[in-house]
């Protein structure tokens, strides 16, 4: 029987308040609205972001809602007004849109579509309201994603229509860490041959700056994490070094490395969100030339700090988001070079869990043996 233009009744992680497990819930997700697609989500991971929105630090983080933003589903039907997909299709839904028609999609220097931010800040829909219901209560959503369910409604600019022969069970990382680490060296910092680079957190964002690094042609990657079990990792993803700063605990890090790196590093890149880290990545930057890319995302309330004579000596303090792609062109492509072996996604992967057990998943990534938990909610 056609689901189309109807209520569908489907399992979904709820997440009721912060700091608290996920509780699995029947939940109604209603027909798309114009403008907007309803997806069968078949697999999603779990990002670290996914675990700092539901530890409540989050300046946006909104409940009750549906966690999730990096799955990856089948179109089950289409609102009005919707022409570049349908039912059937396979898809991405990206968390940054691309709509090609605001100032931010028509300039080259940014992938930061604004056409609908403010509204999936708010946990909406752009209409204002939610498509989600469970026990009476409405549901915010998720970074315009919401992939914590075995259906979801995102908007069409949302969506990366990908190739159909593409294992969802893995490409669903490209709808975040994988890209943004891999993006951030290739188009935020745009890392060339023989530089000289560091990553610092060694996460699935790290590990594919690592990736990326290495496709550049870079001649020093040092990977850095507190967690020694990182180390034969970092080597697999093609780091040529690894650094525990616990190794030096009465010299801060940046010095450190520049000692080992002959005055300090042409790119480095912060994939944890810690502060103090940020600091150290930018002032472990070579003078004159160095850049540091900030990707890990901090806390509500908390700002980074440094002498801004190590920008007036040269240093060059950016930020990624989504690694700079333009995510409705960008992400089938890179789920191209996934399938041609040309872009590491399975080594992520270190734990498949089905969703009555998504919140073992938040336990392995606390654990610290995780990279990837993929979620199977089909
Ligand atoms: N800007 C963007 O577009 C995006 C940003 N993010 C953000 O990027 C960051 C990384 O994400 P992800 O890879 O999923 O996260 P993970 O938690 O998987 O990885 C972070 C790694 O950093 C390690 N770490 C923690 N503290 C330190 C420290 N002081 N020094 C060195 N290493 C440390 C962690 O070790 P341990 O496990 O032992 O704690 C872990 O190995 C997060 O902040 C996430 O929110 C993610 C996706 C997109
Ligand atoms: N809600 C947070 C902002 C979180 C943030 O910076 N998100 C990243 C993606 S993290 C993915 O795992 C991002 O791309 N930001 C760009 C954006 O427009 O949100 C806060 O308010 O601090
Ligand atoms: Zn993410
Ligand atoms: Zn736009």
């Amino acid at each position: 029987m056609s689901t189309v233009g109807k209520d569908i009744e489907c399992y979904a992680a709820v997440a009721w308040e912060a700091k608290k497990p996920l509780s699995i819930e029947k939940v109604t997700v209603s027909p798309p609205k114009a403008g907007e697609v309803r997806i069968r989500i078949q697999y999603t991971g779990v990002c670290h972001t996914d675990q700092y929105t539901l530890s409540g630090i989050d300046p946006e983080g909104l409940f009750p809602c549906i966690l999730g933003h990096e799955g990856a589903g089948i179109v089950e039907s289409v609102g009005d007004g919707v022409t570049s997909v349908q039912p059937g299709d396979t898809v991405i839904p990206c968390y940054i849109p691309q709509c090609n028609d605001c100032k931010f999609c028509r300039s080259s220097k940014t992938n930061l579509c604004s056409k609908i931010r403010n509204t999936q800040g708010k946990g909406v829909m752009p209409d204002g309201t939610s498509r989600f219901t469970c026990k009476g209560k409405t549901l915010f959503h998720f970074m315009g994603v919401s992939a914590f369910s075995q259906y979801t409604v995102v908007a069409e600019i949302s969506l990366a229509k990908i190739n159909p022969k593409a294992p969802l069970k893995s490409v669903c990382l490209l709808g975040c860490g994988i890209s943004t680490g891999y993006g951030a060296v290739l188009n935020t910092a745009n890392v060339e041959k023989d530089s000289t680079v560091a990553v610092f957190g060694l996460g699935t964002v790290g590990l594919a700056a690592i990736f990326g690094a290495k496709k550049r042609g870079a001649k020093e990657i040092i990977g850095i994490d507190i967690n020694t079990k990182k180390e034969s990792l970092a080597k697999k993803f093609g780091s040529t070094r690894f650094v525990n700063p616990k190794d030096y605990p009465d010299r801060p890090i940046q010095d450190v490395l520049i000692e080992m790196t002959d005055g300090g590093l042409d790119y480095t890149f912060e994939c944890v969100g810690n502060v103090q880290l940020m600091r150290s990545a930018l002032e472990a930057c070579h003078k004159g030339w160095g850049t540091s890319v900030i990707i890990g995302v901090a806390g509500s309330g908390q700002e980074i700090s440094t002498r801004p004579f190590q920008l007036v000596t040269g240093r060059v303090w950016k930020g990624s988001a989504f690694g700079g792609w333009k995510s409705r062109e960008s992400v089938p492509k890179l789920v191209e070079e996934y399938m041609a072996s040309e872009l590491m996604v399975d080594e992520h992967i270190t734990h498949r869990v089905g969703i009555d057990d998504i919140n073992k998943a938040f336990d392995y990534l606390h654990s610290g043996d995780a990279l990837r938990v993929v979620v199977d909610l089909s």
